[in-house]
Protein backbone atom coordinates (compact mmCIF):
# COMPACT_ATOMS: atom_id res chain seq x y z
CA UNK A 1 0.00 0.00 0.00
CA UNK A 2 1.05 3.71 -0.86
CA UNK A 3 -0.33 6.61 1.40
CA UNK A 4 -0.68 10.29 0.35
CA UNK A 5 -1.90 12.85 2.59
CA UNK A 6 -2.72 16.42 1.02
CA UNK A 7 -3.72 18.92 3.62
CA UNK A 8 -5.91 21.61 1.55
CA UNK A 9 -6.36 25.49 3.01
CA UNK A 10 -10.23 24.65 3.00
CA UNK A 11 -12.97 22.60 1.76
CA UNK A 12 -13.56 23.99 -1.18
CA UNK A 13 -9.84 23.41 -1.97
CA UNK A 14 -9.94 20.07 -1.16
CA UNK A 15 -13.11 19.12 -3.66
CA UNK A 16 -11.28 20.87 -6.20
CA UNK A 17 -8.25 18.44 -5.76
CA UNK A 18 -10.74 15.72 -5.21
CA UNK A 19 -12.36 16.20 -8.48
CA UNK A 20 -8.78 16.49 -10.63
CA UNK A 21 -7.68 13.26 -8.63
CA UNK A 22 -10.58 11.30 -9.70
CA UNK A 23 -10.79 12.30 -13.25
CA UNK A 24 -7.17 11.26 -13.64
CA UNK A 25 -7.94 7.80 -11.73
CA UNK A 26 -10.94 7.59 -13.93
CA UNK A 27 -8.64 8.32 -17.27
CA UNK A 28 -6.16 5.82 -15.77
CA UNK A 29 -8.54 2.94 -14.85
CA UNK A 30 -9.67 3.57 -18.63
CA UNK A 31 -6.48 3.41 -20.30
CA UNK A 32 -4.68 1.03 -18.43
CA UNK A 33 -7.20 -1.82 -17.33
CA UNK A 34 -10.32 -3.22 -18.94
CA UNK A 35 -11.14 -0.15 -20.45
CA UNK A 36 -13.79 0.72 -18.55
CA UNK A 37 -13.50 1.99 -14.87
CA UNK A 38 -15.04 1.13 -11.97
CA UNK A 39 -15.72 3.33 -9.15
CA UNK A 40 -17.42 3.07 -5.67
CA UNK A 41 -18.73 6.07 -4.41
CA UNK A 42 -19.03 7.59 -0.44
CA UNK A 43 -22.33 9.21 0.95
CA UNK A 44 -22.77 11.80 3.23
CA UNK A 45 -22.13 15.59 2.87
CA UNK A 46 -18.69 15.58 2.22
CA UNK A 47 -18.63 14.32 -1.13
CA UNK A 48 -21.85 15.96 -2.45
CA UNK A 49 -20.06 19.05 -4.20
CA UNK A 50 -17.57 16.73 -5.68
CA UNK A 51 -20.40 15.12 -7.38
CA UNK A 52 -21.75 18.08 -8.75
CA UNK A 53 -18.43 19.23 -10.35
CA UNK A 54 -18.00 15.66 -12.04
CA UNK A 55 -21.72 16.38 -13.57
CA UNK A 56 -19.82 19.23 -14.90
CA UNK A 57 -17.10 17.05 -16.69
CA UNK A 58 -17.17 15.64 -20.48
CA UNK A 59 -15.71 12.18 -19.21
CA UNK A 60 -16.34 8.69 -21.31
CA UNK A 61 -19.46 8.15 -19.34
CA UNK A 62 -19.89 4.92 -21.57
CA UNK A 63 -16.72 3.43 -19.83
CA UNK A 64 -17.42 4.16 -16.20
CA UNK A 65 -19.43 2.14 -13.89
CA UNK A 66 -20.80 3.67 -10.45
CA UNK A 67 -21.20 1.32 -7.13
CA UNK A 68 -21.69 2.73 -3.94
CA UNK A 69 -19.19 1.55 -0.88
CA UNK A 70 -22.42 1.55 1.31
CA UNK A 71 -25.93 2.65 1.34
CA UNK A 72 -28.50 3.16 4.41
CA UNK A 73 -31.34 0.83 4.72
CA UNK A 74 -33.88 2.86 3.11
CA UNK A 75 -36.10 3.17 -0.36
CA UNK A 76 -33.99 4.68 -3.37
CA UNK A 77 -36.02 7.54 -3.27
CA UNK A 78 -35.39 8.17 0.53
CA UNK A 79 -33.79 12.09 1.36
CA UNK A 80 -30.87 9.60 3.35
CA UNK A 81 -30.18 7.39 0.12
CA UNK A 82 -26.82 7.62 -1.00
CA UNK A 83 -27.80 6.43 -4.38
CA UNK A 84 -30.69 9.09 -4.59
CA UNK A 85 -27.97 12.08 -3.22
CA UNK A 86 -25.83 11.02 -6.37
CA UNK A 87 -27.98 10.41 -8.33
CA UNK A 88 -29.27 14.11 -8.03
CA UNK A 89 -25.90 15.74 -7.81
CA UNK A 90 -25.11 13.94 -10.76
CA UNK A 91 -25.80 10.95 -12.28
CA UNK A 92 -28.91 12.50 -13.40
CA UNK A 93 -27.13 14.82 -15.13
CA UNK A 94 -24.99 12.71 -17.44
CA UNK A 95 -25.26 10.28 -20.58
CA UNK A 96 -23.84 7.30 -18.43
CA UNK A 97 -26.17 4.53 -19.62
CA UNK A 98 -27.97 3.02 -17.02
CA UNK A 99 -27.05 0.12 -16.86
CA UNK A 100 -23.79 1.46 -15.50
CA UNK A 101 -25.53 2.53 -12.45
CA UNK A 102 -25.20 -0.29 -10.17
CA UNK A 103 -27.11 0.29 -6.46
CA UNK A 104 -27.01 -1.53 -3.63
CA UNK A 105 -30.74 -2.99 -3.46
CA UNK A 106 -32.74 -2.19 -0.45
CA UNK A 107 -36.11 -3.56 -1.67
CA UNK A 108 -36.29 -6.33 0.30
CA UNK A 109 -37.10 -5.81 3.73
CA UNK A 110 -34.64 -8.19 4.90
CA UNK A 111 -30.73 -6.12 4.61
CA UNK A 112 -28.94 -9.60 4.82
CA UNK A 113 -30.94 -10.59 1.51
CA UNK A 114 -29.82 -7.45 0.03
CA UNK A 115 -26.31 -7.90 1.21
CA UNK A 116 -26.20 -11.35 -0.61
CA UNK A 117 -28.10 -9.85 -3.34
CA UNK A 118 -25.70 -7.19 -4.08
CA UNK A 119 -22.62 -9.72 -3.10
CA UNK A 120 -24.21 -11.45 -6.25
CA UNK A 121 -24.55 -8.78 -8.50
CA UNK A 122 -20.88 -7.76 -7.95
CA UNK A 123 -19.74 -11.19 -8.65
CA UNK A 124 -21.15 -11.38 -11.36
CA UNK A 125 -20.25 -8.01 -13.08
CA UNK A 126 -16.44 -8.94 -12.15
CA UNK A 127 -16.78 -12.23 -12.43
CA UNK A 128 -15.25 -12.87 -9.72
CA UNK A 129 -15.99 -16.33 -7.92
CA UNK A 130 -16.69 -17.23 -4.21
CA UNK A 131 -13.47 -16.99 -2.25
CA UNK A 132 -12.05 -14.12 -3.97
CA UNK A 133 -12.56 -10.57 -4.55
CA UNK A 134 -12.99 -8.22 -7.06
CA UNK A 135 -10.92 -5.18 -6.97
CA UNK A 136 -12.34 -1.51 -7.88
CA UNK A 137 -10.22 1.04 -9.20
CA UNK A 138 -11.61 3.74 -7.31
CA UNK A 139 -13.15 3.47 -3.68
CA UNK A 140 -14.35 6.50 -2.15
CA UNK A 141 -14.54 6.98 1.24
CA UNK A 142 -15.94 9.49 3.95
CA UNK A 143 -14.90 9.24 7.60
CA UNK A 144 -17.27 9.48 10.84
CA UNK A 145 -16.14 11.75 13.63
CA UNK A 146 -16.55 8.37 15.57
CA UNK A 147 -13.36 6.89 12.58
CA UNK A 148 -16.46 5.29 10.69
CA UNK A 149 -15.94 4.66 6.92
CA UNK A 150 -18.43 3.39 5.19
CA UNK A 151 -20.87 1.36 7.46
CA UNK A 152 -17.92 -0.34 9.43
CA UNK A 153 -19.01 1.54 12.66
CA UNK A 154 -17.17 1.36 15.77
CA UNK A 155 -17.72 -2.07 17.54
CA UNK A 156 -19.61 -3.71 15.14
CA UNK A 157 -19.78 -6.97 13.75
CA UNK A 158 -19.43 -6.10 9.99
CA UNK A 159 -16.04 -4.78 10.86
CA UNK A 160 -14.68 -8.23 11.51
CA UNK A 161 -16.16 -9.94 8.14
CA UNK A 162 -13.91 -11.11 6.32
CA UNK A 163 -15.42 -13.98 3.35
CA UNK A 164 -18.01 -11.86 2.22
CA UNK A 165 -17.94 -8.62 0.01
CA UNK A 166 -21.13 -6.91 0.96
CA UNK A 167 -22.63 -7.01 4.54
CA UNK A 168 -24.98 -5.59 6.77
CA UNK A 169 -23.83 -2.61 9.28
CA UNK A 170 -25.51 -1.06 11.88
CA UNK A 171 -25.37 2.73 12.73
CA UNK A 172 -27.03 3.12 16.30
CA UNK A 173 -29.35 0.38 15.89
CA UNK A 174 -30.33 1.15 12.27
CA UNK A 175 -28.81 -1.33 9.79
CA UNK A 176 -26.77 -0.12 6.64
CA UNK A 177 -25.21 -2.12 3.85
CA UNK A 178 -21.45 -1.72 3.22
CA UNK A 179 -18.43 -3.07 1.44
CA UNK A 180 -16.23 -4.90 3.81
CA UNK A 181 -13.16 -4.58 5.06
CA UNK A 182 -11.40 -6.93 2.32
CA UNK A 183 -13.49 -5.81 -0.30
CA UNK A 184 -12.13 -2.67 0.52
CA UNK A 185 -8.81 -3.18 0.61
CA UNK A 186 -8.35 -5.21 -2.63
CA UNK A 187 -9.33 -1.82 -4.35
CA UNK A 188 -6.12 -0.21 -6.73
CA UNK A 189 -6.85 3.28 -5.02
CA UNK A 190 -8.95 4.29 -2.00
CA UNK A 191 -9.42 7.67 -1.70
CA UNK A 192 -11.15 9.59 1.98
CA UNK A 193 -12.45 12.60 1.70
CA UNK A 194 -12.20 14.16 5.35
CA UNK A 195 -13.20 17.75 6.24
CA UNK A 196 -14.25 19.88 9.21
CA UNK A 197 -12.73 20.32 12.84
CA UNK A 198 -15.00 17.57 14.24
CA UNK A 199 -12.89 15.17 12.66
CA UNK A 200 -9.49 16.18 14.26
CA UNK A 201 -9.64 13.41 17.01
CA UNK A 202 -10.70 10.72 14.75
CA UNK A 203 -8.25 11.16 12.30
CA UNK A 204 -5.60 11.56 15.04
CA UNK A 205 -6.39 7.92 16.76
CA UNK A 206 -6.76 6.81 12.91
CA UNK A 207 -3.19 8.07 12.02
CA UNK A 208 -1.79 7.06 15.41
CA UNK A 209 1.02 4.28 14.60
CA UNK A 210 -0.56 2.17 17.35
CA UNK A 211 -4.71 2.46 18.14
CA UNK A 212 -7.48 0.21 18.15
CA UNK A 213 -9.12 -0.62 14.99
CA UNK A 214 -12.50 -1.77 16.48
CA UNK A 215 -12.51 1.98 17.97
CA UNK A 216 -11.67 3.79 14.94
CA UNK A 217 -12.55 1.40 12.19
CA UNK A 218 -10.89 3.66 9.63
CA UNK A 219 -7.62 2.43 10.75
CA UNK A 220 -8.55 -1.09 8.92
CA UNK A 221 -8.32 0.81 5.27
CA UNK A 222 -5.29 -0.56 4.08
CA UNK A 223 -6.04 -0.95 0.12
CA UNK A 224 -3.75 -3.23 -1.96
CA UNK A 225 -2.77 -0.17 -4.03
CA UNK A 226 -3.18 3.35 -3.29
CA UNK A 227 -4.53 5.25 -0.23
CA UNK A 228 -5.62 8.88 -0.55
CA UNK A 229 -6.31 11.08 2.58
CA UNK A 230 -7.61 14.48 1.11
CA UNK A 231 -7.76 16.72 4.34
CA UNK A 232 -8.98 20.12 4.15
CA UNK A 233 -6.63 22.46 7.24
CA UNK A 234 -9.55 22.35 9.77
CA UNK A 235 -9.59 18.43 9.87
CA UNK A 236 -6.00 17.53 8.80
CA UNK A 237 -3.65 20.93 9.71
CA UNK A 238 -2.29 19.06 13.10
CA UNK A 239 -1.39 16.20 11.20
CA UNK A 240 1.25 17.99 9.10
CA UNK A 241 3.36 18.83 12.28
O1 LIG B 1 -23.49 6.67 4.27
C1 LIG B 1 -22.72 7.50 4.78
O2 LIG B 1 -23.07 8.45 5.50
C2 LIG B 1 -21.25 7.45 4.46
O3 LIG B 1 -20.86 6.44 3.72
C3 LIG B 1 -20.48 7.66 5.73
O4 LIG B 1 -19.45 6.71 5.93
C4 LIG B 1 -19.87 9.04 5.60
O5 LIG B 1 -18.86 8.99 4.60
C5 LIG B 1 -19.30 9.51 6.90
O6 LIG B 1 -20.31 9.43 7.87
C6 LIG B 1 -18.81 10.96 6.77
O7 LIG B 1 -19.93 11.75 6.47
P1 LIG B 1 -19.74 13.32 6.15
O8 LIG B 1 -19.02 13.40 4.85
O9 LIG B 1 -21.16 13.83 6.06
O10 LIG B 1 -18.96 13.91 7.30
Amino acid sequence: MTRIVEVLPDKGALVSRALSLVKEKIETAIADCQGYCTIALAGGSTPKPLYEFLSQENLPWDKIHVFWGDERYVRSNHPDSNENMARQAWLDRVPIPPDHIHPMPTGAQDPQQDAQTHETQLRQFFGSSSGDFPTFDIILLGMGDDGHTASLFPHTEALAVGDRLVTVGNKDGQPRLTFTVPLINHARCAIFLVAGANKINALTQVFAPEGDSKAYPSRLIAPQGELWWLLDEAAGGSLKS
